[in-house]
């Protein structure tokens, strides 16, 4: 497949603990160089190691209100006091290289993408059940009791948003493989095929 010209970004969406990352990582293997990330803002300090215009570019709270208030983001949301957020020249970058962009967000992110000029690919996964997402965020041993209990509460209601009214396709991460394979397909058909860009 050759590399695309100005190529439509892709947008996964699903609750923590669906599947997001072990998909993405399959298919950044599958598929390397087709696909990239945007670099995010963030105001927090970075850590030890992070290397600014690399990991994140780090600005100030004055800064990035500005850029938000001018529209210079498509999508930006706060956690644990800190602001994040993708601003369109992050994702014209990867574009210019003829990669596709790929954004991993949440419902509240892909609301405010839909109200962009972005006009990227929406797919969603969906863990198979709620019961199977909390074994699996549980045996993934990442979380304390609270984020626990906090992301199974949220999951059910961006469930409710994960239909094919909102997204392009959906995928149930049942089987990873089956998932993935359905994902491939998907990527392969519509999202790197020149036609549909
Ligand atoms: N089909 C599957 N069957 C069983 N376990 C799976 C499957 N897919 C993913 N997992 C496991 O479920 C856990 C959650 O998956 P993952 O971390 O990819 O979710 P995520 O959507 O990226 O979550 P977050 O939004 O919190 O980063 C991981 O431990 C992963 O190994």
């Amino acid at each position: 497949m050759s590399v695309l010209q100005n190529p439509r970004p892709l947008v996964l969406c699903g609750p923590s603990g669906s599947g997001k990352s072990t998909l993405l990582k399959k298919m950044m293997e599958d598929f390397p160089n087709r696909f990239g990330f945007s670099i995010s803002h963030t105001t927090r300090k970075p850590r030890p190691g992070e290397i600014d215009n690399q990991h994140y570019h780090f600005t100030n709270l004055d800064d990035m209100r500005r850029a938000i208030d001018e529209g210079k983001f498509i999508e930006s949301a706060t956690f644990c006091g800190n602001l994040y957020g993708t601003s369109k020249a992050a994702v014209d970058s990867v574009k210019r290289q003829g990669k596709v962009c790929v954004l991993d967000i949440d419902v509240q992110g892909v609301k405010q993408v839909k109200n962009t000029e972005l006009n990227p690919w929406y797919i969603f996964i969906k863990p198979p059940s709620l019961d199977e997402l909390k074994t699996r965020l549980t045996a993934r041993k990442t979380e304390s009791e609270e984020s626990l209990q906090h992301r199974l509460k949220v999951a059910g209601q961006e469930l409710e948003y994960g239909t094919e009214e909102n997204f392009d396709f959906i995928v149930i991460n049942d089987n990873l493989e089956s998932a993935y394979a359905q994902l491939k397909a998907f990527l392969e058909n519509q999202v790197l095929k020149p036609n549909e860009n």
